[in-house]
């Protein structure tokens, strides 16, 4: 399998290669040059298998033969054997038609292990063959930061330097990220959202200057392999509710674009996805863009969903490439206009071709809480604020299909925000129990580049 970037200009790459490089050299984000499509019979094939077995199975055409199927295999039971749930991702029914997805059993409780455990030990594999060092640099808005810090801690070969935006996450979240005192963790706090963040991310991988000094690789799901392992849950959960016969829809609390894009891709695998349902805070662009054609980026705004304070949605450029055509350009074109102005408009093709599968709902804290009472009146279901934004969508979307939300975050995470919407006050599972004890350890930085870069070249490893 090869990869190419969504704007033209950088070299293809292979797994490995797309795993470790992260970003692609010309700034995009690198896709698959070709997709595998399951057949209904294969699809049928993975009913009543294991989650490790349908992680092989749906990612294998994307890995080709950059590991053995045993191998593949392995990895994905060592990942999964750290969940705290048999099923992994178990599927909890609400109602008639609506269903939970939890993927927050991981060990830092939020979908972004099921892809991170995997991520990590994909590192350790191919550092190995190599041995080499990787700079991980990373943004955080809570979740993908405790994340990556707990799939990398104490890693040979790996130093991770990962951003968060000071004041702007959950205390809960800070902790588990800056409680980890590993030597190749590096937390830091930056004056600023997680735009800016995320933005001085992009900037040092193309800085020539400095990512040439280092072996830089991403976590975010700007990392194709993020975004392939998570793909494995639609596919899992989607056969448990009957596809290939039947159809489901998915609700997704969405930010960064990343975990809904993961559903684009089951469906254009063959999964019948019925709809993906894209639910965002007051921040609200990406259902400006799905609704009207406006991506323009406005000031972030704080919310109950920390996660989801975002503006700019960096997968929203795989979306925009797969649907402005096969050379790449019109998407490149565009995110160069964006990057320029903070504003793009979708073509006509890209608006109807969204279309096709996604619709958008954007969620007030009002709606927010509602959602979230309701789900705790149905048999006591307590559900974090970002499931609490899916849900509410998922309760108004006009579909014709069971709707699975995605449930991103064990409640406990956001445990003031349950309480305040629900009255319930979620406690943390035992194995997180001393968290509000655990020393802590972070830099707080000015949120230039800079500052930041100076900060990473005075502790990185050089190449
Ligand atoms: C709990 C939670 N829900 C939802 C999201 C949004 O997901 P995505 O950025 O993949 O759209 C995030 C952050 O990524 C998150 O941490
Ligand atoms: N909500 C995210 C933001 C980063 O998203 P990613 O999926 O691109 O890593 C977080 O929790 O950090």
């Amino acid at each position: 399998m090869r990869y190419v970037s969504t704007r033209g200009d950088a070299p293809a790459l292979d797994f490995e290669q797309v795993t470790l490089a992260g970003l692609a050299s010309d700034g995009g984000l690198y896709v698959p040059a070709a997709w595998s499509r399951f057949s209904r019979d294969e699809i049928t094939a993975l009913q009543g298998l294991s989650y490790v077995d349908t992680a092989v199975a749906v990612m294998t055409p994307f890995v080709g033969d950059a590991l053995g199927r045993d191998e593949l295999r392995d990895l994905c039971a060592r990942a999964y054997g750290r969940f705290a749930h048999a099923a992994v991702t178990p599927l909890v029914q609400l109602d008639h038609d609506q269903w939970l997805l939890e993927l927050f059993h991981g060990p830092t409780l939020a979908f972004k292990d099921v892809a991170l455990q995997l991520v990590g030990l994909l590192f350790e594999r191919f550092l190995k063959d190599r041995r080499g060092h990787l700079t991980v640099i990373g943004a955080t808005s809570g979740d993908t930061g405790s994340a990556a810090i707990d799939a990398l801690a104490g890693r040979d070969g790996v130093d991770v330097f990962m951003l968060h935006p000071a004041g702007r996450v959950s205390e809960v979240q800070r902790r588990q990220m800056t409680t980890v005192l590993a030597p190749n963790i590096h937390n830091i706090a930056i004056e600023g959202d997680f735009d800016d963040a995320q933005a001085l991310v992009k900037a040092m991988f193309n800085d020539p200057a400095f990512s040439g000094r280092f072996a830089l690789s991403a976590v975010n799901s700007i990392n194709w392999a993020r975004l392939m392992a998570q793909v494995v849950y639609y596919f899992h959960a989607a056969v448990r509710l009957g596809a290939p016969e039947r159809g489901v829809a998915f609700a997704v609390p969405t930010g960064n674009f990343g975990n809904v894009f993961a559903g684009w891709v089951a469906a254009r695998m063959g999964l019948p996805v019925a709809k993906l349902i894209v639910a965002t805070n007051v921040n609200d662009i990406l259902h400006r863009a799905l609704s009207a054609g406006d991506y323009s980026r406005g000031a972030v705004v704080q919310t109950p969903t920390p996660s989801m304070d975002i503006q700019v949605s960096s997968n929203f450029e795989r979306l925009l490439f797969e649907l402005g055509g096969a050379n790449g350009r019109a998407s490149a074109e565009q995110m160069r206009g964006f990057e320029a102005s903070h504003a793009m408009r979708l073509t006509p093709r890209q608006l109807e071709g969204a279309a096709e599968l996604f619709t958008s709902c954007r969620v007030d804290g009002d709606d927010m809480s509602s959602a979230m009472r309701w789900a705790n009146e149905r048999g006591g279901e307590v559900v974090d604020p970002h499931t609490g934004v899916a849900l509410a969508a998922a309760l108004t979307a006009k579909v014709d299909a069971p709707v699975v939300t995605l449930a991103t975050a064990h409640p406990a995470k956001f445990r003031d925000a349950v309480e305040r919407a629900t009255g319930t006050r979620p406690t943390l599972p035992h194995r997180l129990g001393d968290l509000f004890q655990r020393e802590e350890r972070y830099a707080t930085l000015p949120a230039t580049f800079e500052a930041v870069t100076a900060y990473i070249a005075e502790r990185a490893t050089a190449r």
